[in-house]
């Protein structure tokens, strides 16, 4: 299975003025956490890094530390996540059918969920890894005031990875910048042009490491494992 890590983002919300991917989480930066566990996931077979230009010395450095032994491919993303899966999607090999796309920031994803999405989008053509919301959920408007509870029993959290049909795929990303869509999955791509997207159960522990917090976090559920 071909798998596209997006990992070109700036991490403005982790406050780090670099890309928070390469800030250190416990004994390694929080890419190469998510490398290992590509490295781990016995149905990857190819890996293409999406990152900036600027980060790519640290990156090689960092996966020749790793020692990984699967075929790794950097490819120059975009100003946005959406570009950055676009971008990526031009630097499949011709022979991708299916593909996973996992965030970098995801970086506690299992091999095991990996090897689950690997698995389940042989069976249909898009899917994401979620899981169902335990908070409830207000929508509210501009002034503060509540518009509707919608109802929770619905609501699931989107995680990475999330796996596609690789044609389909392009062709929502095309028309998505033939439409100006602007979107913070790919899911949300398919969803836009009718196409059915399945559930697979994600992890709780699958955080998007987004916020200083979140790194805490993240420490913390290593520290247990
Ligand atoms: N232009 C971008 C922006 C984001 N990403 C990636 O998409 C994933 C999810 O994005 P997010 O967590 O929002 O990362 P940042 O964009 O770095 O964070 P922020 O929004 O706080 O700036 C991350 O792995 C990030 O590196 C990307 O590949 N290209
Ligand atoms: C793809 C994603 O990780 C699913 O939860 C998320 O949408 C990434 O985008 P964000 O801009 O960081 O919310």
């Amino acid at each position: 299975m071909y798998l596209l890590i997006p990992s070109a983002g700036t991490g403005k919300r982790m406050g780090a003025n670099r890309n928070k991917l390469l800030l250190q989480l416990r004994s390694q930066p929080i890419i190469a956490w998510t490398m290992l566990a590509a490295e781990a996931a016995s149905s990857i077979s190819w890996i293409g890094i999406i990152s900036q230009p600027h980060d790519w010395e640290d990156l090689k450095a960092i996966m020749a530390d790793l020692k990984l032994t699967k075929p790794i491919k950097l490819i120059a993303g975009g100003s946005t996540r959406q570009e950055s899966v676009y971008n990526g999607l031009q630097a499949l090999p011709a022979d991708a059918k299916q593909v996973l796309i996992h965030d970098g920031a995801r970086c506690l994803a299992t091999p095991d969920l990996l090897n689950a999405c690997a698995e389940a989008i042989r069976h249909c053509s898009g899917l994401i890894a979620a899981v169902p919301v335990k908070d409830t959920i207000k929508v509210v408007n501009e002034s503060g005031i509540i518009q509707s509870t919608p109802e929770r029993s619905q609501l699931w959290a989107a995680q990475t990875p999330q796996g596609f049909d690789v044609e389909l795929l392009k062709q929502c990303h095309a028309e998505g910048v033939r439409q100006g869509w602007e979107v913070t999955d790919d899911a949300a791509l398919f969803e836009k042009c009718g196409i059915e997207v399945r559930i697979v159960p994600g992890e709780e522990t699958n955080l998007k490491v987004t916020t200083p917090q979140d790194l805490a976090i993240a420490e913390f559920i290593l520290s247990n494992r």
